[in-house]
């Protein structure tokens, strides 16, 4: 029979899983210590040994790391031909190898959109509210002494500008127009799904795009080109006591830079769902009281969780029974060989 496997996570959907896999393929779970066990398993005899498929969260990475050329290269050599990534952002793939070795990877747009788009809007409130530095006054018995409604502000009537605008943005826009807040977004080109409230700014824009934002919501996956992308320039670009949240990932954003314009006042305050090297938090950014910091809690729902699961394996069983999931990662759709 056909094997699929599920590496990492499959919390809150095994029962959908059996019911979706029933007859089609066999679920071989991925239960290696380590990467070199991983590896020793995937050759022939192995017990992951001809699976086609996988199904895969990143909290494998914990035990086997991420999938780089090597894994890559192990997996296609075993007869893999889809990863069905449970994610948005896939950067933990190294997509190229997958190219070079033909296999496919879909990720999970669309279910992470609510509750990462909601950790967006809780950053933007408690940087511009100050509420995270509140609540650290109140535990430690100082009330809200020092705390003044001056360095604090209303989210109504201040410009938010989207720096990618794709269903996540989408999302922060339609959720922060409650306020009304101003909704200005940066893309290549102007996004489909964009509402008609939202403003676009081209690349020739940029300067005007950074000087008018009172909050930068940083919403761009982690490729190459965007690495370091929010860096000296744009931050310096921004207006001063300007705040940037960032949920998307943390190397999108050059933190060395950002923690000198939190230092000289330059920005008004930041907050962080994702960092640059997880879980390790720079320690200087802890020192700052107008910073409000979540240890990567973008998706962490069970409703999320749950619809993400879903997708992924969504993606894997059509890849089985139709020869392709709906969510082939952008870089695959436009490649002719995929
Ligand atoms: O979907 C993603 O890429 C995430 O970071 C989940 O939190």
């Amino acid at each position: 029979m056909t094997k699929v496997m599920i590496c990492g996570d499959l919390a809150w959907a095994g029962v959908e899983a059996k019911e979706m896999f029933a007859g089609l393929a066999e679920i071989i779970p991925m239960d290696s210590p380590d990467k070199a066990d991983f590896l020793k398993n995937l050759e022939p005899g192995g017990k992951y040994a001809g699976i086609v498929g996988v199904y895969r969260h990143n909290i494998s990475s914990k035990k086997i790391g991420v999938f780089d050329s090597e894994i890559v290269s192990s997996l296609a050599e075993t007869g893999v031909k889809w990863i069905a990534h449970n994610g948005a952002g896939y950067d933990q793939i190294d997509i190229s190898a997958c190219i070079s070795k033909g296999i496919r990877v879909s990720n999970t747009p669309g279910a992470v959109d609510d509750a990462t788009a909601t950790t967006a809007l809780y950053l933007i409130i408690s940087t511009l509210r100050q509420f995270s530095k509140a609540e650290r006054h109140l535990r430690k018995g100082a009330w809200n002494s020092g705390l003044r409604s001056g360095q604090a502000f209303d989210l109504t009537g201040k410009t938010l500008a989207i720096l990618g605008m794709g269903g996540i943005g989408t999302r922060i826009a339609e959720l922060v127009h409650a306020f009304p807040m101003r909704v200005i977004y940066h893309n290549r080109r102007p996004a489909e799904g964009a509402p008609a409230w939202t403003e676009y700014y081209p690349k020739e824009r940029l300067a005007e795009f950074l000087r008018e934002a009172d909050v930068l919501a940083v919403s761009v996956p982690l490729r190459q080109e965007t690495e370091g992308l929010v860096g000296e320039a744009m931050i310096r670009g921004l207006r001063k006591g300007a705040i940037i949240v960032n949920t998307a990932r943390g190397k999108v954003i050059d933190e060395n830079a950002l923690i000198r314009a939190l230092e000289d006042g330059h920005l008004g305050g930041v907050g962080l769902d994702v960092y640059p090297n997880e879980p390790e938090v720079n320690p200087r950014l802890l020192g700052f009281d107008n910073v409000t910091l979540l240890p990567h809690m973008g998706t962490e729902t069970r409703d999320s969780q749950k619809k993400m699961e879903l997708r992924a394996l969504g993606n894997l069983k059509d890849f089985l029974v139709e020869g392709s999931g709906k969510d082939l990662i952008a870089e695959m759709r436009l490649r002719s060989r995929f």
